[in-house]
């Protein structure tokens, strides 16, 4: 059984379709990413998936709910942490959690147990405030994980915290979905991205590719070679819009060149007379790649 499986979604705002048919299927347990430039319509597609925004077209159901008609069960059954979730900041961690506990009509305990199962019994009585973004990050998962829900939703839930917060907010996602939670999460990071069981991209309210990280990659045909020159500069100019060259970025003082023809692209470098050996294509690389192309079919 899926726990997402929706079909079509579309919705526009002012006469702008901001999600324009959106299918997406989320395996039971899984952990799905979902990408894609600002403003793609990634945080729509949440919210008409959380039962919280209902779709001009589509159809589906999340956690076997009909998104159309069974919005109720399915917020009872979502826990969906928003990109600017906020909390009491004079309050503890403690008595912000009983606060969400008295909304969602919980006991007690589950405040005590949703506070050990996220390491943050010792920290209580910390006022929220004062706390630094990874741990906030934490909070705002406690709070929407303490009614038991069986899929995640998370919004941008890392934006602006440290790398080592990041990792560990991710072991504690890895750890959700061991005890079989779904999770749909929406990330701006590559290195999350990778983290994900299989990610979805969508641009300008497409959905464009999805797949595994090697499957994605793989579906690019994009190929890539490092560069190595002691005048990177001049070299990154010159092989800019050159036959075969999608993307040159510098990396330290190499050059990674990518192109969708793996014959044009050798050509090319060897014509620059520069030593040149393959390297794999990165995800970031497919991203952008596919970025441009999606703008160059919306214009
Ligand atoms: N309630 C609304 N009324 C009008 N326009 C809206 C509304 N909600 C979203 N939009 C517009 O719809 C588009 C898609 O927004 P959305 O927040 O879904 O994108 P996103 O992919 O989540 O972006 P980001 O990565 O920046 O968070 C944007 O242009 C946004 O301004």
């Amino acid at each position: 059984m899926n726990a997402i499986e929706v079909h079509g979604l579309t919705k526009s705002f002012g006469g702008r379709k901001v999600v324009d048919d959106v299918s997406l299927s989320v395996a039971k347990g899984e952990i799905a990413g979902f990408l894609g430039p600002n403003g793609s319509g990634k945080t729509t597609c949440i919210r008409m998936m959380c039962g919280l925004l209902t779709p001009d077209a589509g159809t589906g159901r999340v956690l076997e709910h009909d998104i159309l008609t069974q919005q109720r069960a399915i917020k009872r059954q979502v826990g969906y942490m928003t990109q600017r979730f906020s909390f009491y900041e004079d309050l503890s961690i403690e008595e912000n959690l009983n606060f969400v506990a008295g909304l969602y009509g919980l006991p007690r305990a589950a405040v005590g147990d949703t506070l050990a199962d996220l390491g943050l019994t010792s920290r209580k009585g910390q006022l929220a405030g004062r706390l630094s973004g990874g741990w906030k990050q934490r909070l705002a998962l406690a709070a929407c994980i303490m009614h038991q829900p069986q899929l995640l939703m998370l919004d941008e839930p890392t934006a602006g915290v440290d790398p080592k917060a990041r990792r560990e907010f991710w072991d504690e996602i890895h750890a959700l979905s061991a005890r079989g939670l779904t999770v749909l999460v929406s990330t701006h990071y590559m290195d999350e991205a990778e983290r994900c069981h299989r990610i979805n991209y969508i641009a300008y309210g497409h959905l464009i590719t999805h797949g595994t990280v090697a499957e994605v990659i793989a579906a690019s045909g994009l190929v890539t070679y490092v560069v190595t020159t002691d005048r990177p500069g001049q070299v990154a100019r010159q092989l800019l819009g050159a036959k075969g060259v999608d993307q040159v970025a510098p990396f330290g003082t190499t050059l990674h060149v990518t192109g969708p023809d793996r014959a044009a692209l050798e050509a090319t470098l060897k014509a620059a007379g520069v030593s040149f050996h393959p390297a794999e294509t990165s995800l970031e690389d497919v991203f952008i790649h596919l970025m441009e192309q999606s703008q160059d079919n919306m214009a």
